[in-house]
């Protein structure tokens, strides 16, 4: 079956980034709602600046500092919003794709010592679920021609290279390490390749 989306809506959302234009995608892939906030023009255009945020009902909605997720979803917004273009694309794969009740399990074994990988390990899941083929059609959708992902996961870009989307750089997205999400942050270096805690340049 050929994978399709559907843009079912746009409407301008003022926020405290500026306005963008969200975009409402329904499609035949898995039975979620996924969206896309776009700032100016990106019709043609290269080095887009692109976030790609997988849902974290937790960081996002109740501002929580287990993870760093709230922060960057904002932080995202800042630099889309200071380059005058770009996409934030708001994937609903909340917990890495296990969903919220698991991810909710997950911090409980997480504060009985497990790590964010080894509790998802012990629920029967793997360390990360997520596929973007979603984000690749919305891009297609969007008509975008090159892209600068704001991201510190370099799964997300080698997954986008492999659906054919032209990464040009990677822009880092850094929260503030604190006690309260500084053993999350260790782990996703750690144990995650994520490019954290390097070197200023
Ligand atoms: N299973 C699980 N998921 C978590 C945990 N903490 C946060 N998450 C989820 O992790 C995901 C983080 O998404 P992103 O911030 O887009 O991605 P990332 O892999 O951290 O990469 P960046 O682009 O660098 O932010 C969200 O879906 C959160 O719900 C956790 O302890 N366990
Ligand atoms: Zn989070």
């Amino acid at each position: 079956m050929k994978q399709q989306l559907k843009n079912l809506v746009q409407t301008p959302i003022p926020t405290k980034h500026g306005e963008f234009i969200l975009h409402y995608y329904s499609n035949n892939i898995d039975d979620k709602e996924h969206i896309a906030l776009v700032k100016g023009d990106v019709t043609g255009k290269s080095h887009v600046p692109v976030r790609i945020h997988s849902e974290c009902f937790t960081g996002d909605v109740l501002g929580s500092r287990r993870c760093d997720c709230g922060e960057q979803l904002d932080l995202a917004l800042q630099i889309i919003n200071a380059a005058g273009f770009g996409i934030l694309i708001y994937l609903r794969q909340e917990g890495r794709g296990i969903g919220l009740l698991n991810k909710l399990r997950a911090y409980n074994l997480q504060d009985q010592g497990m790590d964010t990988v080894d509790a998802n390990i012990e629920l029967g899941h793997l360390a990360d679920e997520r596929e973007y083929s979603i984000a690749g059609l919305i891009l297609d959708d969007l008509q975008v021609s090159s892209v600068e992902l704001i991201t510190n996961n370099p799964k997300k870009i080698t997954s986008l290279e492999k659906l054919g989307v032209l990464v040009e750089k990677r822009i880092p997205v850094e929260a503030l390490a604190h006690s309260d999400n500084i053993d999350y942050l260790k782990t996703k270096a750690k144990k995650m390749a994520h490019l954290l805690f390097q070197p200023k340049k």
